[in-house]
C-alpha cells in the first residue's frame, strides 16, 4: 500500500465543542490505482486529504505514507516525506504569472536542488505526457483553463511521487474538458504507478475510479475497490 489511514478521525474547535470533520476513517489507496472521494459539501473530502498529505495531524488514527507510519513525526520529518513522497494538486492551479509552463514545473525542482538541465528534461518528459509539449513556452494567460490545470498536475508529479493528491481539479471547467482531466489524472496514475486520491462532489467522476469512497459527515459510508479491467482494455 502506498497511502493507508487507519482508523483516522479529526476534531476542529467549534466554541465550546470539538467538530468532527473525520469519523474512525479507514482507506487503503495501493501503487496505480484512483480511488475518487465523493461526498456533499462540509462532509470531510479536504480534511481527508490535509492529513492524507500529512498537513493536518489527526486526533488519532495513524496515517502510513510510501511504508512511513507518520505518527509521532516532527514537522521537519514530515516536510521532507511530503516533498520526496506526495505531490499536490490544489483547486486552483496557483501558477506564477511570469513563468512559461516548462519553468512552472523547473521552478519545483529548483526548491529540491536538482540539476536545472536534468529538471527541465524531467518538465519536458511530463508536459508531453499531460499533452502540452507544443505549450511548453507559453505563459499562464496565453493557455486555456484546461491547460493551465495540466500544467498544474504535471508540476505536482515533478518529484516522482508515489502518492498524488488532487482536490476539485475541474471545479473552473465545463463538464468535457473536466472529464479530459480526470481521464488523464486515471491514465497517469496506471501509467506511473501513483496512488491517487481525488476528492470532488461530481459523481460523474466517479466512473473513472478503480477504487471509490463516498464520505458522509465525517464518515466513510461506502469504500468498494473496482476489480481490474482485463489488459487488453486498459489504456
Ligand atoms: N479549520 C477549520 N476549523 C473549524 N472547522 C473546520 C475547519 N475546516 C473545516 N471545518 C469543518 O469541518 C467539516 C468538514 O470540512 P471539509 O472542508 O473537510 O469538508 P468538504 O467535504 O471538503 O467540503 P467542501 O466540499 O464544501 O469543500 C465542515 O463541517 C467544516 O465546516
Amino acid at each position: 500500500m502506498s497511502l493507508n489511514l487507519t482508523g483516522v478521525t479529526l476534531t476542529y474547535p467549534d466554541g465550546e465543542d470539538r467538530l468532527t470533520a473525520l469519523d474512525q476513517v479507514t482507506l487503503d489507496v495501493p501503487k496505480g490505482t484512483l480511488t475518487v472521494v465523493a461526498g456533499p459539501s462540509g462532509s470531510g473530502k479536504s480534511s481527508l486529504l490535509a492529513v492524507a498529505a500529512t498537513l493536518v495531524t489527526p486526533d488519532s488514527g495513524t496515517v502510513t505514507v510510501d511504508g512511513t507510519s507518520t505518527t509521532g513525526m516532527s514537522r521537519r520529518a514530515r516536510t521532507d516525506l511530503r516533498r520526496r513522497s506526495v505531490g499536490i494538486v490544489f483547486q486552483q492551479p496557483n501558477l506564477l504569472a511570469s513563468l512559461t509552463a516548462v519553468e512552472q514545473l523547473q521552478v519545483m525542482a529548483q526548491i529540491d536542488g536538482r540539476r536545472p538541465a536534468r529538471a527541465r528534461g524531467r518538465a519536458m518528459e511530463l508536459l508531453a505526457a499531460v499533452g502540452l509539449a507544443a505549450q511548453a513556452g507559453r505563459r499562464p494567460h496565453q493557455l486555456s483553463g484546461g491547460q493551465r490545470q495540466r500544467v498544474n498536475i504535471a508540476r505536482a508529479l515533478m518529484n516522482d511521487p508515489t502518492v498524488l493528491l488532487v482536490d476539485e481539479p475541474t471545479s473552473a471547467l465545463d463538464h468535457e474538458r473536466g472529464a479530459a482531466v480526470i481521464d488523464l489524472l486515471a491514465r497517469l496514475t496506471h501509467e506511473r504507478g501513483t496512488a491517487t486520491v481525488l476528492v470532488t462532489h461530481d459523481r460523474t467522476h466517479l466512473t473513472a475510479a478503480d477504487q471509490v469512497a463516498e464520505v458522509d459527515d465525517g464518515r466513510l459510508t461506502r469504500c468498494a475497490l473496482r476489480p481490474p479491467a482485463p489488459a487488453a482494455n486498459r489504456r
